[in-house]
């Protein structure tokens, strides 16, 4: 931290290699032992010595690597201030659209209420504090999410917030803010928004996503009473880890091409499983396997835990391998009867339930992720400097900027309106009538980033495509935004089940 008070004047003798100082945002910086070790090389450093490097920094920082550095600081300049503004643990970002509009002080929302306004407070300061410092490291270095992460989000009930509204939640006091009967889609929308903005989209999937996908379904339809349960309690305890496998290589939306098999044992108390499953997200560590198999006339899902027999192997994706993507082998894998999801050969209604929740929160997350990457690009627009001005006095950045804004600006709009429809009906209704407006949705907002993944990597030029420093965030989203195009079903078939959806709600006669 700084300690003294120094002047300009005396800054600007310290501008030798083997006595370097410069000044940044008001306050004094030694780098004299540091110019070796700088990543972009002594030589830089010694042209700014003893002179004031501000814009010149900022032109090529992001301002978090002041913070990681702090201990290079040695003073600050009599009589001036700091003028940056230091991110607070759980604040709003001050950048103009970085936040979707019900978030920004001087608008109005019809949906979100007090009780949203301070979940989202909660999350944040949650996410700010425990998930992002774990999501950066992991995202880089592959690894697991920590029991650690797990335990705190076990014990704060976030993992089961993040099943969606439920009985589940009912009895708990939600991050002393909301009490779980009072938990609507909305609340949802807040959980799944903050927590995309960890900024790391392997590790976002590796933080519980098949825990989000499967256990609903054990939730749902387990007619075992005490065995879902005890599972819950395991799982929502952070004790036990769960993920869906459904896809094959032999099949990936088209559910009925699977290959698994499950047969019955002739005493008719076990099935036998044999086949092999693919993309299975959070495969390599889970506990149990939410399972699609062909039975004897039809498809059934299985919850099945991993043993003898069960096979997981890594599966390299572009994304980091925190997901833990596996590829899943069953060979001759005996499953108790009772650990049937629904009814025997009609598993597909199972899955099909299952789907709106899932997709309603990859629509939450990408639509989150894009904003921010918008965000990066303002911040930069306004900070680099090319052809002596800002990038934001060009006309054709603003151009840019206005398309990818107002995409933005549109979706989330169109999020919180579904969002409003799933808090306002049963679950019945939700499947009979919003299965293809989400899956609409869903499609729109990963063709939304798409367009926002291209203009920010044409925006930020090389450094859109290099990992690590100004451009990171925009390089990760380029390179992942399509899991979200993937994953829960392709645009292709989502855009043609709204479509089919649509066609079956039309009148008879001819119009
Ligand atoms: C306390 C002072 C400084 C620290 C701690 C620092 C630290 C860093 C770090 C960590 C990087 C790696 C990229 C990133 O993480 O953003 C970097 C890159 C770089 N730095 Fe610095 N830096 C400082 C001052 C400066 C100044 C004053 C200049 C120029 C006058 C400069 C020029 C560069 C350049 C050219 C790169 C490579 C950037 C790129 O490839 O995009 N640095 N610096």
């Amino acid at each position: 931290m700084p300690h003294a008070s120094l002047t300009r004047d005396a800054v600007a003798t310290h501008n030798t290699p083997e006595d370097l100082w410069t000044i940044i945002d008001h306050k004094v910086y030694d780098v004299t032992d540091f110019a070796d070790a700088h990543p972009g090389g002594s030589v830089v450093l010694e042209q700014v010595a003893g002179t004031d490097a501000t814009e010149a920094f900022y032109n090529l920082h992001r301002h978090e690597v002041l913070q990681k550095y702090a201990s290079l600081c040695i003073g600050t300049l009599e009589g001036e201030k700091s003028e940056v503004i230091e991110p607070e643990i759980g604040g709003l970002s001050p950048v103009p659209y970085a936040e979707p509009l019900w978030l920004r002080p001087q608008f109005h929302s019809p949906y979100f209420n007090d009780s949203h306004r301070a979940l989202r407070r909660k999350v944040r300061e949650f996410v700010d504090k425990y998930v992002t410092p774990e999501a950066q490291e992991k995202e880089r270095d592959g690894t697991y999410i920590s029991q650690e992460l797990i335990d705190r989000m076990a014990e704060t009930g976030i993992l089961g917030m993040r099943l969606g509204p439920g009985k589940h939640l009912h009895g708990k006091n939600l991050l002393g803010v909301v009490k779980g009967e009072d938990f609507d889609y909305l609340h949802d929308l807040v959980q799944a928004q903050e927590f995309a903005r960890a900024n790391a989209r392997g590790f976002q999937d590796g933080n519980m996503a098949g825990m989000m996908i499967s256990l609903t379904a054990v939730l749902q339809w387990m007619g075992n009473e005490e065995l879902k349960q005890k599972v819950t309690a395991e799982v929502l305890g952070g004790k036990k880890k769960m993920c869906l496998a459904i896809t094959e290589a032999f099949a990936g939306s088209d559910v009925a091409g699977l290959r698994t098999t499950a047969e019955k044992t002739p005493d008719g108390k076990h099935y036998i499983v044999r086949g092999t499953k693919k993309w299975i997200t959070n495969g390599m560590w889970c506990d149990y396997f939410v399972t699609g198999c062909k039975t004897e006339k039809g498809f059934s899902v299985l919850l099945i835990p991993r043993q003898e027999g069960v096979e997981t192997s890594l599966i390299k994706t572009s994304y980091s391998t925190a997901a833990g993507t596996a590829f899943v082998e069953f060979n001759n894998v005996k499953v108790p009867v009772e650990n049937i999801l629904g009814e025997e050969d009609k598993g597909f209604i199972v899955i099909m339930s299952n789907f709106n929740h899932e997709r309603f929160m990859m629509a939450c997350g990408v639509n989150r992720w894009s904003r921010t990457v918008v965000e990066e690009c303002l911040k930069w627009c306004n900070q680099r400097i090319v052809f002596g001005k800002k990038l934001i006095e060009q006309p054709a950045i603003r151009q840019k900027l206005a398309k990818m804004l107002a995409a933005i600006e549109a979706s989330q709009s169109w999020l919180e309106l579904l969002a409003h429809q799933m808090s306002n009906m049963t679950y019945a209704q939700q499947t009979a009538l919003l299965g293809g407006p989400i899956a609409l949705l869903k499609t729109h907002s990963t063709r939304v980033a798409h367009e926002i993944a291209d203009e920010a990597v044409n925006i930020f030029g090389g450094r859109g495509l290099t990992q690590g420093g100004m451009g990171r965030v925009v390089e990760m989203f380029h390179r992942t935004y399509k899991f979200d195009a993937i994953l829960g079903g392709t645009e292709e078939i989502l855009g043609d089940l709204g479509v089919r959806q649509a066609v079956k709600g039309f009148p008879k006669s001819m119009l």
